[in-house]
């Protein structure tokens, strides 16, 4: 299958405030998928409907072919939200190990993949530490873990370097493609420019509206400028 995640005429209201409008989008088989758009330009509110978190309020939105929001189809997805879901009281490991638990991995499988992922995010040395003694960019990390252990198809992530490092931030994009060279689909909430210039293709969205969508390169050249900061302009970006 191509296309593993498709959005038809998506809209959604938080009572009478309508925060997506009539939103189509397709991301293929091993893509790395940027939503681009400012704060409260409504990122948030599309990934948690993509996961199945929210129900559409209209319009359709599939995920390997299933109807969102699914249970089962949820299992299959890695979801990384933007405020890191951590037990602070408890250590890195244990947090890992509740997540495994909730995916029903046995115990070696879930002794196996907070090994593995525990060293993809660089936390080996600090799994046994309480997370309230965690920095910022050691939760993010953790919660990264968290979304990939259950090694799902699909992987969504809210802004997932807010609060990193550069170096770190590096590291994290490399495992990224990685990830991408095996197969999985990423989808990656930003509103750091350069971030959005790293995926294969981008959303720019605005007011609830996708405003463009296409290759970082065709973004550009469409508007003739050099930067996606300035095609998310020229596109409409700085609003009314
Ligand atoms: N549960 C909710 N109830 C009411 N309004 C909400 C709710 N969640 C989001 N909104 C509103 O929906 C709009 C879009 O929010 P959303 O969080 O999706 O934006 P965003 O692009 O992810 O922003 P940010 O980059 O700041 O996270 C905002 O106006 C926000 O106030």
């Amino acid at each position: 299958m191509n296309e593993v995640i498709n959005l038809h005429n998506v809209a959604h209201s938080f009572g009478k405030e309508v925060v997506l409008d009539n939103v189509d989008l397709s991301v293929k088989n091993g893509e790395i998928f940027g939503l681009l758009g400012p704060s409260g330009a409504g990122k948030t509110t599309l990934v948690k409907i993509i996961t199945g978190i929210l129900s559409p309020t209209r319009g359709t939105s599939t995920v390997q072919g299933t109807i969102m929001p699914s249970l089962q189809q949820m299992r299959k997805i890695g979801f990384m939200a933007q405020s890191d879901a951590l037990y602070t009281e408890l250590s890195g490991r244990e947090n890992l190990d509740f997540f495994a638990s909730i995916y029903e991995m046995k115990k070696t499988e879930r002794k196996n993949a907070i090994q593995k992922f525990g060293a993809v995010v660089d936390l080996l040395d600090h799994l046994d530490k309480r997370v309230e003694n965690y920095s910022g960019g050691m939760k993010r990390r953790l919660s990264l873990a968290a979304a990939l252990l259950h090694e799902p198809d699909v992987l969504i992530l809210d802004e997932p370097t807010v609060g990193i490092d550069p170096i770190l931030r590096q590291s994290i994009w490399n495992e990224l493609y990685r990830l991408k060279e095996s197969g999985k689909t990423i989808i990656v909430t930003t509103h750091v420019m350069d971030e959005a210039e790293k995926c294969d293709r981008l959303a720019l969205l605005r007011d609830g509206s996708i405003i463009a969508q296409g290759t970082p390169n065709d973004l550009k050249h469409n508007v003739q400028v050099d930067s996606i900061e300035e095609a998310f302009l020229q596109y409409g970006g700085a609003g009314k």
